[in-house]
């Protein structure tokens, strides 16, 4: 543990879990939408964003051609602007440069991050999956990604899963790059303080949301203690 003057600690009380975490901002939620959505859904997604902060929204629906997902994405990318929320292609670069998207989350299967980032240029978020890989974070953050997510941390329905991390891979990772981190896969507002303390940068979170009893805002509102913890 670093000692600190008692200046800086007068300054601010929090200095040394500031000084030891890097000076990484808050955790913030990435809210992922669930894996099919109704015509409605564009009124769910604002009820999420009105029950607390957001900070990236990703469109991932499974099993639609591209045309479908782009008629979909239409109200709920302009929501997006109209909230301050980044609005994140799942899967596609090609989908994400056509929408103009804000960013684009690729898995291992989804393409390299050096052709998106050719493609889509410097300022579009590209996002890489690496399971419960120390090697395939560090391959991707060579690669030029802007975030890197491990998971899935938890048991979930939302998709069939193959890594359990450990939650100290956030601690490890976020004392030896700047590049954010993403924890995904089953995370509630129950469960998620091991990771919000171990160093995640944002919870990205689809069932703990959509499926909550009280709906999308409460599920949104529920994260809000937890994330205040980092
Ligand atoms: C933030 C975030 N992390 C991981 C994933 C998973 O991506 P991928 O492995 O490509 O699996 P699918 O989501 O495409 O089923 C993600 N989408 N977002
Ligand atoms: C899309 C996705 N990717 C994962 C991974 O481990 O890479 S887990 C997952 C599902 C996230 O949804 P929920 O919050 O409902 O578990
Ligand atoms: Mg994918």
């Amino acid at each position: 543990m670093t000692d600190f003057t008692d200046e800086e600690l007068a300054l601010d009380p929090n200095f040394a879990d500031r000084f030891e975490q890097g000076f990484r901002p808050a955790c913030q939620l990435y809210l992922i939408s669930p894996p099919a959505i109704g015509a409605d859904f564009a009124d769910s997604l604002a009820a999420a964003f009105d029950g607390g902060g957001v900070a990236a929204f990703q469109l991932r629906l499974k099993g639609l051609d591209e045309d479908a997902v782009a008629r979909a994405a239409e109200p709920l990318q302009k929501l997006c602007a109209e909230r301050d929320v980044a609005f994140i292609v799942n899967d596609s670069m090609a989908l994400a440069k056509r929408l103009g998207a804000d960013g684009v989350h690729l898995g291992q299967g989804d393409g390299d991050p050096k052709e998106a980032r050719r493609l889509l240029g410097p300022s579009v978020q590209i996002g890489v999956t690496c399971h419960d890989s120390r090697h395939l974070a560090m391959e991707a953050g060579e690669a030029g990604a802007d975030y890197v997510a491990f998971g899935a941390f938890y048991p979930t329905t939302t998709k069939e899963t193959h890594y359990r991390p450990d939650p100290s891979i956030l601690g490890w990772w976020t004392a030896l790059f700047e590049l954010p981190c993403v924890a995904i896969g089953g995370i509630t507002a129950d469960n998620a303080a091991p990771l919000v303390k171990a160093g995640a940068d944002f919870l990205a979170v689809s069932g703990a949301v959509w499926s909550h009893p009280e709906g999308p805002r409460a599920g949104v509102a529920a994260f809000e203690a937890v994330l205040a913890r980092k």
